[in-house]
């Protein structure tokens, strides 16, 4: 469906925001994962025909959408990361006024989008009143409301609290079906769940495409729990990664990345998605060292 071919973009002579960057996506939720300045942001704004590629290009079903923007716009929803409410606009005038905006003429689709999203019982309340978590579970409505193929949304579940975060987690999963919702975060627990696909981004480059379970398996025989006492702990923290370190007592409960036991009694763990990325960071420091 995307398909994006050595895309880069370059501000000035200096900021290399993105690299050469070459993915091919289809439907399902990907996990864009990378740290703060890491080009995702600068990478959802090219697809989303915002800003124009330095040089590369970005093909939407074979077309490349530098040449023909709407070809994507009229199926693309976007929810920018600095995304706001106007102050005078309840949930529903605001619904209203972006499906004016878009040419979507049918009351019952915002009706169903506000249900959709679960604010249907607020929806003649100020939208500048919302918690974070409602503010932008209002502004996927709005990305929603021309039914795209197409959804980016950037750092969608930062400043949320934890229940909000879940439910916004879980809406996003439910909207996978049948589309390509593209999501940026660098809290790899926010798509651990979730994602279909992870591209994950450094320095602007691309340097990992794969599904979750291909990070999880290659990180099998990496992750290690292991229970030492407080005075054994400085100089074994002088050997490997500890990913977690957690005082009971006099002893000190440890999860630690190491390509082989990292000390006697440690004991192999399942590791989450983001010990497994750690993990393999590690493993190519050393490889490089
Ligand atoms: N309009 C711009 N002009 C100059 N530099 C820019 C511009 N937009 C982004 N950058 C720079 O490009 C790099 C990538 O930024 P980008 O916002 O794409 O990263 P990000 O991964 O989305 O980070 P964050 O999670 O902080 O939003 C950064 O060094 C940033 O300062």
């Amino acid at each position: 469906m995307l398909e994006l071919r050595g895309v880069t973009k370059h501000f000035g002579k200096e900021v290399r925001a993105v690299e050469e960057v070459s993915l091919s996506l289809g439907h399902g939720v990907v996990g864009l994962i990378g740290h703060n300045g890491a080009g995702k942001s600068t990478l959802m704004q090219m697809i989303a025909t915002l800003t124009r590629p330095t040089r590369g290009q970005i093909l939407f079903d074979g077309v490349d959408i530098a040449a023909k923007p709407d070809a994507i716009r009229h199926r693309l929803g976007y929810l920018p990361q600095d995304f706001g409410v106007y102050p005078n606009l309840s949930a529903l005038e605001f619904m209203q006024y972006f499906a004016a905006l878009k040419g979507v003429r049918d009351p019952a689709r915002i009706r169903r989008l506000l249900e959709l999203v679960n604010l249907h019982d607020q929806a003649h309340r100020p939208a500048a009143s919302f918690s974070g978590g409602m503010k932008r579970r209002l502004g996927i409505a709005q990305a929603l409301l021309n039914d795209p193929d197409i959804l980016v949304v950037d750092e969608p579940t930062a400043g949320l609290d934890p229940e909000e975060r879940l439910r916004f987690r879980n809406l996003l999963a439910e909207l996978g079906y049948g589309k390509l919702v593209l999501l940026s975060t660098h809290i790899v627990s926010d798509v651990e769940s979730i994602a279909t696909e992870l591209a994950i981004m450094r320095s602007g480059r691309l340097v990992a495409h794969e599904t979750p379970e291909a990070i999880l398996q290659r990180a099998r025989g990496q992750v290690w729990t292991a229970n030492v006492a407080e005075h054994d702990y400085a100089a074994l923290r002088e050997r490997v990664h500890v990913l977690q370190a957690q005082r009971q007592g006099e002893r000190m409960a440890l999860r630690i990345a190491h390509p082989e036991l990292p000390c006697l009694g440690a004991r192999e763990a399942e590791p989450s998605l983001e010990e497994a990325l750690m993990a393999q960071r590690y493993a190519l420091q050393a490889e490089a060292a």
